[in-house]
C-alpha cells in the first residue's frame, strides 16, 4: 500500500511582500495607514471591553544620534494581544482577530484580511512588537517579525504599564526618506485625518497632535452659512478648487456620510469624477469612481462609509447591492438640491446650467419629475439663435427639430429667413430631450422637420415668372436626369441662396446607394442597382431654384445652352456642399469639370485684359 504523506504548503514571504507591495499598495506610504487601523481597531476593541475607554494613538520618531537609521515607534491604549493570540493572529498570514465581527455581521473594525501588518515590510526588514492584553496574566510579551518569514516570541523585559501595542519600525537604508518629521506628519494625516480620538506625533522633541476633530460635515456650526463656508475651506484644502457650492450627502444603505462639490468648470461629459472616501473614518482612496450615479458628474466628493466593503487593496469598494443601493441614495441627494434650486433659486439653477447643462440634462432624462422642473429651463440652439426651451414654445406651438448638424446647416439659414424656427437637437441628449417632450406634456407637439418641407414653405412664381424659367426648367431636369433631382423654381429668402437641396430619409438613402454603388464592383453594384430599382422612385430629391437671386434670374435669360448646363450642374454641386452631403464619383467629376472650365474661361479672358494693360 502507497504511504500518503500530508505537507504544508510553504510560503516564501518575500515573495509575498513583493507581490503585496508591487500589485497591491500604491506606494510604500500605505504601512502608516495600515498601523493606524491596527491601533484604532485595537482601541474599538477596547471599548468594546471597557465602555468609556477613550484611547489615544501616538506615532514617535526617534532618530538616532550615531547617524544610525531612524526608528519610529506606533503606540496605542487598545486591547493588546495574549501570547497565544500572538500566535494565531500576528505570526499567521491571513488570519484576523476581527473576521468574527465580520461574520456576525458587526461593523466594529476597518481590518478584516490578516495582511495589513506585511505592508510594514515595505519599509523595514524586521518588526518588533511589544504587548499587553486587558486579557489574561498582564504579563507584557515581545513578538519579533522578520522579514524572511521567521519570528521569536517572549516576555519582554521593558514591561508595559498599561494593556496596549508597540510596534517599532527601523528604517531601511533605501527608506530613510519615509522617516522624516514632515513625512510621518503628512503620511499620518492623510490617512487618518478623521480618526475620531487624537493621534499625537513626537519628533524633534515636541509632542503635537495631528488630527483635528473628527469630519467637518459631523462638526457642530453657529449658523448654516458658517457650515457652508467651513465646508467649501475644506473642499478647497483636499481638491485644491474653489467650489461653487456644497451639497450635503447621506446614504442609509453603507452608513454613508460626506459632502458634494460643485465643479467651478465644465469637466468632459462622460468624465468619471474621482472622490476622495474614507472607510470607517480612515483613508481609503483618493480616487474612487463607483460612488455616484452616471449623470452626477458636476460635482466631486469625500464621504465615510462605515458600512461598505473595501477591496483587499484597500483603494476602493466593492461593488455588491450596499454599494448600489448608497449609490442611489446619493443620488438621491444631488437629485433634492437640484430640484430645490429649480423650485427656489432659478437664477442659481440658470448659472448652473451654463456650466453644468450636460449633467442636468442626463437627469431631466432619467427622471421626469425633474425634467418637468427644468426642461423649460435648458437653452437649445435654433435657427433663430439661442433660446430656452420654454421662449421658444412660447412663439412656437409646434417644436420642430432637425437632430443632425448637417440637416441644421442646411436648413438654418433659409429656415431662418421665412421665419421658422428650427430647433438643432444635435447635441448630446438634446433629441431624446425634445422628444421626451410629448410623452412628458400631453399636450405639447413635437416635429422631426426635414429640409424636404421648406419648399412648402416658398412663394409660387407668378404666371409670367412661370414662362420666363421655363427654359431653366428644362436645361436643369436635363442635366440633372442622371443624378434623379427633380427640380422647381420658387421665390424664398434670404435671396443670397442661389439653391436648395432637399431630400427627405428615403432620398437620402437612395444619394447613399448610388454613391456606394459606383465605388463599388461590379457584382455589388448589380445588386444595389436591383435595390435602387426596387425603392420606390417618388421621392425623388429636389433643387429648388430661388427667383429671388440675381445670379438664378441671369441664368434664367442665358441663351447659351451649353453655358446653361454647365450652371445648373455647378448650382447642384454647391447646394450638396452647403448641406454638407457628401459627393459621389459623378458629382465630384462635375465640380472638377466646372471649376477647371471656369478657371479657363478666366485665364483667357483674364490674359487678354493683361496683355491688353501691357499696351497702355
Ligand atoms: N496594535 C494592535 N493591537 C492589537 N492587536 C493587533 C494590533 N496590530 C495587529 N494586531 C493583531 O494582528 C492581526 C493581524 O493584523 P493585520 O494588520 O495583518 O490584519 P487585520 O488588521 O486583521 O486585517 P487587514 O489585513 O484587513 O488589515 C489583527 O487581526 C490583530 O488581531
Amino acid at each position: 500500500m502507497p504511504r500518503h504523506v500530508d505537507h504544508r504548503f510553504q510560503i516564501n514571504l518575500r515573495g509575498v511582500i513583493d507581490l503585496l507591495s508591487h500589485h497591491l499598495y500604491s506606494s510604500p506610504g500605505v504601512y502608516v495607514r495600515e498601523l493606524l487601523q491596527n491601533a484604532t481597531d485595537a482601541i474599538r476593541a477596547r471599548q468594546l471591553l471597557e465602555p468609556g475607554h477613550t484611547g489615544t494613538v501616538r506615532v514617535e520618531l526617534i532618530e538616532k544620534q550615531d547617524g544610525g537609521p531612524p526608528t519610529l515607534l506606533f503606540s496605542d491604549d487598545g486591547v493588546g494581544l495574549t501570547e497565544e493570540e500572538i500566535h494565531r493572529f500576528l505570526a499567521t498570514i491571513g488570519e484576523s482577530s476581527k473576521r468574527e465581527a465580520l461574520a456576525e455581521r458587526r461593523n466594529d473594525f476597518i481590518g478584516q484580511f490578516g495582511i495589513g501588518l506585511l505592508s510594514c515590510f515595505m519599509v523595514c526588514d524586521e518588526l518588533l512588537v511589544v504587548t499587553r492584553s486587558v486579557k489574561g496574566d498582564g504579563r507584557t510579551m515581545e513578538w519579533r517579525g522578520r522579514h524572511d518569514g521567521t519570528y521569536s516570541v517572549r516576555p519582554s523585559e521593558h514591561p508595559l504599564a498599561q494593556p496596549g501595542t508597540q510596534v517599532f519600525l527601523v528604517a531601511r537604508q533605501d527608506t530613510v526618506e519615509l522617516f522624516t518629521p514632515e513625512r510621518v506628519r503628512q503620511l499620518a494625516l492623510h490617512y487618518g485625518g478623521l480618526l475620531p480620538f487624537p493621534i499625537l506625533l513626537t519628533a524633534d522633541g515636541s509632542t503635537s497632535r495631528i488630527n483635528t476633530e473628527g469630519a467637518p460635515w459631523r462638526r457642530q456650526y453657529e449658523s448654516s452659512s458658517d457650515r457652508r463656508a467651513a465646508l467649501l475651506a475644506y473642499g478647497r484644502e483636499v481638491f485644491g478648487s474653489d467650489f461653487i457650492d456644497c451639497i450635503p450627502l447621506k446614504a442609509s444603505s453603507g452608513d454613508v456620510e460626506g459632502v458634494a462639490f460643485v465643479l467651478p468648470f465644465s469637466p468632459h461629459y462622460n468624465a468619471k469624477q474621482k472622490h476622495r472616501v474614507y472607510l470607517k473614518n480612515m483613508l481609503l482612496s483618493e480616487s474612487a469612481e463607483n460612488l455616484l450615479p452616471d449623470w452626477a458628474f458636476f460635482v466631486k466628493c469625500v464621504v465615510n462609509a462605515n458600512e461598505l466593503r473595501p477591496t483587499a487593496s484597500r483603494e476602493s469598494f466593492y461593488e455588491n447591492d450596499t454599494l448600489a443601493k448608497a449609490r442611489e441614495s446619493l443620488g438621491q441627494a444631488l437629485r433634492r438640491y437640484l430640484t430645490e434650486l429649480a423650485k427656489d433659486d432659478p437664477r442659481a439653477l440658470q448659472r448652473l446650467i451654463s456650466l453644468h447643462g450636460l449633467s442636468v440634462k442626463a437627469l431631466a432624462l432619467d427622471d421626469d419629475d425633474f425634467y418637468r422642473l427644468v426642461i423649460g429651463w435648458l437653452p437649445f440652439e435654433t435657427s433663430l439663435g439661442m433660446m430656452t426651451l420654454a421662449d421658444y414654445r412660447k412663439q412656437n406651438s409646434t417644436v420642430r427639430y432637425v437632430s443632425s448638424l448637417d440637416d441644421f446647416r442646411q436648413v438654418a439659414r433659409v429656415a431662418a429667413a421665412q421665419g421658422l424656427c428650427v430647433v438643432n437637437a444635435a447635441y448630446t441628449y438634446d433629441t431624446d430631450l425634445i422628444e421626451k417632450l410629448a410623452r412628458v406634456f400631453p399636450d405639447a407637439q413635437v416635429e422631426p422637420f426635414s429640409a424636404a418641407e421648406l419648399p412648402q414653405s416658398f412663394e409660387e412664381l407668378t404666371l409670367d415668372e412661370r414662362e420666363s424659367v421655363f427654359p431653366l426648367i428644362r436645361a436643369a431636369e436635363l442635366a440633372l436626369q442622371p443624378f434623379r433631382c427633380d427640380v422647381a423654381v420658387k421665390k424664398f429668402r434670404p435671396k443670397e441662396v442661389p439653391t436648395l437641396y432637399s431630400s427627405d430619409a428615403e432620398g437620402a438613402f437612395r444619394r447613399d446607394a448610388e454613391r456606394a454603388r459606383d465605388e463599388s464592383d461590379d457584382l455589388y453594384g448589380s445588386m444595389m442597382d436591383s435595390m435602387l430599382g426596387a425603392a420606390p422612385g417618388s421621392d425623388r430629391p429636389l433643387l429648388t431654384f430661388n427667383f429671388l437671386n440675381p445670379v438664378v434670374r441671369k441664368l434664367a435669360g442665358v441663351k447659351d445652352r451649353a453655358l446653361m448646363k454647365v450652371s445648373v450642374e455647378m448650382l447642384y454641386v454647391q447646394a450638396l456642399l452647403l448641406g454638407h452631403r457628401p459627393l459621389s464619383a459623378k458629382e465630384m467629376a462635375l465640380l472638377n469639370q466646372g471649376l477647371l472650365g471656369l478657371i479657363a474661361a478666366q485665364l483667357d479672358g483674364g490674359g487678354e485684359d493683361s496683355g491688353r494693360g501691357g499696351m497702355h
